[in-house]
């Protein structure tokens, strides 16, 4: 088997794209390969097997009656050193893949000439076109198939991995029946099947791992020894357990396959631009998809070409508000660096609708097609990621692990001395060999425990079940041992310590640089028209079955406003996206126009703010809003009160949560749909101060004084502001009620004489700043003296940057990290994992991916069942406390 697909069956188990291309490395022969995906980094040596390696081989197996084979399988690189040598690429026949925790896997390589057989050789090139190879070499790993190209592995994700998005736009055109077929060849059918494996397998896999082999030698030890009745009950207890072990790698398997193996009808163009019905598995990278108007599953990855889509991503990030994805039409074609943008997963997620979400809705003119071009399918999909990481997941803990064989390593040396002076004694007393023999396995099967495995995996069994009932679903049982080992717990803040839904509190007009009074009933109230206008246009709200859906934020904002949303049916509307603007109609006594909105740039974390273009009779506006930080870097500074920063500063230290908003006039007709969004986002008018109220879920104090009792750290780790993080830190115990708040902060441009910027210190609540270099801050010396830290996603940035020294006791300390991006929340849980802590990651929405994952231990909390975005996911809505014996007998808590 192999990119043979075109005459595979439709479900069969195919390698399937992946996320790395494996880039050359000058290695042992050429043979030896890296990959570049540092989550998946592995090393790739090419080996050749030789007749008379493979002899001794075979006849060592035999003659030791399967020994040495048994030892080989435990040492794969053993195993392929034993029976191959290096060689080159060129001429392997085998490779061994070696992962970056150290695990050997040998591969078969596949070959295929052009000239020889009926199959093709073609590969995707990077700009997603086809090519055909001379010679065809590839292997299967890990549900992938990596081929060699142009002297390196590469998978199918390899198409499209380097194209400018306006190609992406020129290049959708629809593919004929002949190109589909060759490229089924190389891509495989969009399939992810989950073999569910046989009970035999299974067993085969489990008894044969080390521990379970010397149980057997140990209870062979017994029966001889006539200690039958204990040999029966640790059999009786290894069976259970075994037996336990299967049934729960098969439900696991059959959960999975449950998420995976869904396929449906979808609507493709092919051949001059029909619309065809086909089932989904039937999709290759490059075919044009039709979304339907009222929604679909999505069972590949593509980039939208026209039009919006609304979807709900909960089944890959665990949140379910739905997000809005916008087509690649009038993006502009140049970065910021000035080069020409190259379309990438990573940066174009607002224009990507990922395999496994699904579409609410979609927008567009009236009778027309959205279209979607599919780039990736099958496992080299998002989705396909994650269930190859539930698959082969990460070896569970390594210090767990690392510490439980370095027990069993004493053990076995104690044993080696007792079994060594047991024979000698014995042997001086003139004992048969028989019977020395025995006692001195004897003693070695007491000092090692035997029945560790049964133990531990009988523990696991029942923690599972135990979770479950709690509506806590743990996809990777493997974690549930590490929570027995947990340092720190990160909690995201919005939406996991605190309530998912706000409350408004009140408005503060903008006006002439002065800020006004607290303005509480804002519909209808004439002192603040003009930001309520603001405030109900910059949303990306839609309505789906005649309910508002979108950010909890932008609905509770918009519903203070009295305005109501519409779809605009009307042919007569010019709109810049070419999608159907949204009208939106001030309420019904009002003398205002009614307004549309016609571009909206969409909110990402990372940039902290979300913006509209709205039009009516005879204005064109910009609308932005976001957190007051991002908002006044982006305003005209005359336009910003004196005052503003200490207003914010006082609401954030009662832990409200703000929103600033801005605006922004625009030349009515002109091209803004060419317009980057940086260019709108600029000069900006203050208009006003939004202040929510957001309130402690009920259970989150009784969860963090359970981890401070169990002497676990908890640690917030949010987008938010530093002060509201702060306070919200200290309602809740993350910062202890006895203890002084110290915020670590930096300010740009001053800098020390390295050129390094100077960090500062100062006591929450205290508007001077003492000022200290940052050599003489000691931070693990403080926090013995009662304080606790706080710090913000800039300074941070500053300390990984300019002080990394200073970074292990930053996040040993610190218990607030406020104004995070996503990829600095997935940093902070890997260096606290550099520092030997064991970290579990509480979170909730799309920002928390990375971080979840990279944790330990990932806690989702999702409305959807079968996210998989971390190993447990919890449907309870919140960080209700879990006390959980596990395998290991330590207490839980998450
Ligand atoms: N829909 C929105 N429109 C505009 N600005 C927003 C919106 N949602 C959040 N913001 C601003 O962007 C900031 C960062 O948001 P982000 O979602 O990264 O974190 P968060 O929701 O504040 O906290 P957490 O990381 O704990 O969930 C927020 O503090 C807020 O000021």
């Amino acid at each position: 088997m192999g990119p043979g697909g075109s005459r595979r069956p439709r479900n069969s188990q195919h390698a399937t794209p992946a996320t790395a291309s494996a880039a050359s490395r000058n290695g042992i022969n050429g043979g030896d390969q890296k990959s570049k995906d540092p989550e998946h980094e592995f090393d790739i040596i090419a080996y050749r097997t030789t007749f008379w390696r493979t002899f001794f081989f075979y006849a060592l197996s035999f003659g030791t009656c399967g020994i040495f084979r048994l030892f080989l399988h435990w040492k794969p690189k053993l195993h392929i050193q034993f029976r191959a040598k290096l060689c080159s690429v060129e001429s392997a026949d085998l490779v061994l893949v070696v992962d970056s925790h150290d695990r050997h896997q040998i591969c078969r390589v596949f070959h295929r000439n052009r000239d020889q057989g009926t199959e093709h050789t073609v590969v995707a090139n990077q700009d997603g076109s086809l090519t055909e190879l001379e010679d065809l070499r590839w292997f299967n790993y890990r549900k992938l198939q990596y081929t060699w190209i142009d002297g390196e592995w590469s998978t199918p994700s390899r198409a499209y991995s380097h194209v400018t998005p306006g190609a992406l736009l020129k290049g959708g055109a629809p593919l004929k029946e002949d190109d589909v077929a060759l490229r089924r060849t190389y891509f495989g059918w969009n399939v992810m099947p989950v073999k569910l494996s046989p009970f035999y397998e299974l067993l085969y896999k489990e008894v044969l791992s080390p521990f379970y082999i010397f149980q057997i030698i140990s209870v062979t030890v017994w029966y001889i020894d006539d200690y039958v009745y204990y040999a029966a009950l640790i059999i009786v207890m290894s069976l259970y357990s075994v037996v336990m072990t299967l049934k729960q790698t098969r439900s696991q398997q059959r959960r999975l396959q449950s998420m995976v193996v869904e396929h449906d009808e979808v609507e493709v163009i092919r051949e001059n631009g029909r619309v065809m019905k086909m089932d989904s598995s039937e999709i290759v990278p490059g075919d044009i998809l039709v979304i339907p108007p009222q929604g679909c599953m999505m069972y590949c990855d593509c980039v939208l070409l026209n039009g919006t889509v609304i979807v709900n991503e909960s089944m890959l990030t665990g949140e379910s508000i739905p997000i809005t994805k916008v087509s690649l039409e009038g993006l502009s074609a140049l970065a910021d660096d000035g080069h020409e943008k190259i379309f990438s997963m990573e940066k174009h997620g607002k224009n990507i609708i990922f395999n496994g979400t699904r579409v609410l809705q979609t927008k567009y003119y009236k009778g027309q097609h959205v279209k979607a071009l599919a780039i990736r399918t099958s496992y080299s999909t998002t989705k396909g990621q994650l269930i190859r990481a539930i698959m082969y997941p990460k070896p569970p803990d390594f210090k767990f692990f690392n510490e439980l064989m370095k027990f069993v390593y004493v053990l076995a040396g104690v044993a080696s001395i007792g079994f060594i002076y047991t024979s000698f004694i014995l042997l001086y007393r003139g004992s048969s060999v028989l019977r020395m023999i025995l006692r001195a396995c004897d003693l070695v099967t007491i000092v090692v425990p035997p029945a560790l495995p049964a133990v531990m995996g009988i523990g696991i069994f029942y923690a599972q079940r135990r979770l479950r009932q709690k509506s806590i679903y743990c996809i990777s049982p493997s974690t549930i041992n590490t929570c027995g080992a947990i340092d720190v717990v990160c909690f995201d803040k919005t939406g996991t310590l605190t309530e998912d839904g706000l409350d408004f509190y009140a408005l503060r007009v903008v006006e002439n640089a002065k800020i006004g009074e607290n303005i509480v009933q804002i519909a209808q109230n004439e002192t603040c028209q003009n930001v309520v206008r603001a405030i109900a246009t910059c949303h990306t709200l839609s309505k789906i079955n005649h309910e508002l859906h979108g950010d909890p934020l932008d609905v509770i904002m918009f519903e203070q406003t009295g305005y109501s949303l519409e779809e605009d049916d009307s042919e007569s509307h010019e709109s810049i996206e070419s999608v159907q603007p949204i009208l939106i109609r001030p309420p019904k006594d009002s003398t205002l126009p009614d307004c549309q909105i016609v571009k909206q740039f969409t909110f990402s974390s990372g940039l902290q703010r979300q913006s509209v273009i709205v039009t009516d009779e005879d204005s064109m506006k910009a609308y932005c809003k976001g957190s007051p930080e991002m908002i006044m870097s982006l305003c005209k500074p005359e336009t910003v009160p004196d005052n503003f920063h200490d207003i914010v500063e006082e609401y954030s230290q009662h832990g409200y949560r703000l929103i600033a908003v801005a605006e922004k006039e625009l030349v009515v007709g002109s091209e803004v749909q060419k317009t980057p969004r940086q260019s709108i986002e600029c000069d900006l008018t203050l208009i006003g101060l939004v202040a929510l109220e957001n309130r402690l879920k009920p259970v989150t104090t009784e969860v963090i004084q359970k981890l401070n009792e169990a002497n676990i750290r908890s640690v917030m780790v949010t987008g938010d502001n530093l002060l509201t993080a702060l306070s919200v830190a200290r309602e809740c115990g993350i910062i202890q009620s006895k203890k002084t708040a110290y915020l670590i902060e930096h300010e740009t441009g001053v800098v020390d004489k390295k050129n390094r910027t100077i960090l500062t210190i100062r006591e929450k609540g205290e508007h001077h700043t003492q000022e200290k270099q940052a050599k003489s801050i000691d931070l693990s010396k403080m926090s013995n003296k009662d304080c606790q830290f706080a710090i913000s996603g800039s300074t941070f940035s500053v300390v990984t940057h300019e002080y990394p020294e200073l970074l292990d006791q930053l996040v040993c300390v610190c218990n607030v990290f406020a104004r995070m991006a996503p990829e600095q929340k997935q940093l902070l849980v890997e260096h606290l994992q550099e520092v030997g802590q064991t970290v579990a990651m509480c979170g909730d929405g799309a920002n928390d991916c990375a971080a979840l994952k990279a944790a330990h231990a990932g806690i989702s909390l999702s409305e959807a069942e079968a996210s998989i975005a971390a190993p447990f996911t919890s449907k309870v809505g919140g960080v209700g406390g879990v006390g959980e014996e596990s395998g290991t007998g330590s207490v839980n808590y998450f």
